[in-house]
C-alpha cells in the first residue's frame, strides 16, 4: 500500500513538473506564428499523421498560431513509380519534367494537403484550410539548378520561392484557422508554368515573410549529424556562422533542409529546429520543454 501510494505520488509530481515547465513557453509563444514543416518521411503511416494533426490542434488551442507546410517526397516517388516514371534526385532536389510536375501537384495539393486538413478538422470543423502556393498569389517562383561536385546541374521545373504574398495565410490565421500549404509555385518568368518547390525551402520563405517566431521541421532522423552517418555526431545546437561552414559538406535531403534553416534564421526567425517526426508528439517536447530535442539553429 505504502509503495503503491509513493509511486502514485511520484507520477503526479512528474506530471506536474512537465505541465508547469510549459508555462514559460506558453507565455513566449502566445499568439505567435509558428511554421511547422511536416516531411513526407515523417508521415509514412496514418497514426503519425493523426498524431501530427492532434499536435497542431493542441498548439492552436494552447494559444499558438501554427502554419503547416507539408512535403511528400516519398509519396510523389511512389505515384511516379506506379506510372512507370523513375525518380531522380540531384543535390537533394527532384529533377522535374512537364509530366512529373502534374504528379507533384496532384500528390501535394490533391492528396496530402486534403488528408492532413481532414485530420485536423476532426478536432473542430473548419479548423484547417488548404492553400496551395499557386493560390491567392501566395508564392512566386523562379527556376533554379543545383550544385553537384562543384558543377551547376539543371533540375528542370524546380524553383526557389522569390516572392511571398502572405495575405491569405494571415487572414486564415487571424480567423483562428490552421493553414495547410503545398509547396508548388507559379513560375514568374513563364506565365502558366508551375514549379516544384522543395517543401523545406517553401516553409523557410513563408516563415520569414510571416515574421514567424519559430520554424520546426519534422523529418525521419533525430536531427543534423555532423559526420553522417556516425550516430554519435548529433548536433544539438548550431549557429548560422558554423552552419554556413558546414553546409558544403552535407549531402542529399539535408542540403535543402539545413539551407532552409539557415535562410530562416538569417531572415529574422529567432530559431529553427529539426526534429524526429517518427516519434509521435515529438513537437510538443520540442516546444514546451527547456531542453527540447533534435537540432536547433540560432543566430550567430
Ligand atoms: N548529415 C546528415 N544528418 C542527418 N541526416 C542526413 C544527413 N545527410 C543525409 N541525411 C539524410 O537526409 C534524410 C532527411 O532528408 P529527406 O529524406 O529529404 O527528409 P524529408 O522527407 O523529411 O524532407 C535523412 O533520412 C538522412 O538519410
Ligand atoms: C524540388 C523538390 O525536390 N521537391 C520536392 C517536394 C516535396 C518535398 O519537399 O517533400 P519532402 O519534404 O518529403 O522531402 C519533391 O518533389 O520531392
Amino acid at each position: 500500500m505504502g509503495a503503491f501510494r509513493k509511486a502514485a505520488e511520484l507520477e503526479v509530481t512528474t506530471k506536474t513538473a512537465v505541465l508547469i515547465e510549459s508555462l514559460a513557453w506558453l507565455k513566449q509563444f502566445n499568439e505567435k506564428i509558428m511554421v511547422v514543416k511536416f516531411g513526407g518521411n515523417a508521415m509514412v503511416d496514418e497514426s503519425l499523421q493523426r498524431a501530427f494533426a492532434e499536435d497542431m490542434a493542441y498548439l492552436r488551442f494552447a494559444g499558438i498560431r501554427p502554419v503547416v507546410v507539408h512535403g511528400g517526397g516519398p509519396q510523389i516517388s511512389a505515384r511516379l513509380a506506379e506510372l512507370g516514371i523513375q525518380s531522380e534526385f540531384r543535390g537533394g532536389y527532384r529533377v522535374t519534367t512537364s509530366e512529373s510536375i502534374e504528379v507533384v501537384r496532384d500528390v501535394l495539393s490533391g492528396q496530402i494537403s486534403r488528408e492532413l486538413a481532414g485530420m485536423i478538422d476532426k478536432h473542430q470543423d473548419g479548423l484547417a484550410i488548404t492553400i496551395s502556393g499557386e493560390d491567392a498569389n501566395l508564392f512566386g517562383g523562379r527556376r533554379r539548378g543545383a550544385v553537384v561536385d562543384g558543377e551547376t546541374v539543371d533540375l528542370g521545373l524546380v524553383g526557389d520561392v522569390v516572392t511571398v504574398d502572405p495575405t491569405a495565410v494571415l487572414e486564415a490565421v487571424n480567423a483562428g484557422r490552421i493553414p495547410v500549404i503545398a509547396s508548388i509555385a507559379p513560375d514568374l518568368d513563364q506565365p502558366g508554368q508551375s514549379l516544384n518547390i522543395n517543401a523545406d525551402s517553401a516553409a523557410s520563405a513563408l516563415a520569414v515573410a510571416l515574421g514567424a517566431e519559430k520554424l520546426v521541421i519534422l523529418t525521419d532522423v533525430a536531427g543534423l549529424y555532423r559526420d553522417w552517418p556516425d550516430r554519435e555526431s548529433l548536433v544539438s545546437i548550431i549557429d548560422t556562422e558554423e552552419l554556413t561552414e558546414l553546409l558544403p559538406a552535407l549531402e542529399s535531403g539535408m542540403i535543402p533542409k539545413m539551407t532552409a534553416c539557415l535562410e530562416a534564421v538569417v531572415g529574422g526567425v529567432a530559431k529553427a529546429a529539426i526534429i524526429d517526426g517518427r516519434t509521435p508528439h515529438s513537437i510538443l517536447v520540442e516546444i514546451f520543454t527547456h531542453s527540447g530535442i533534435g537540432t536547433e539553429v540560432v543566430p550567430a
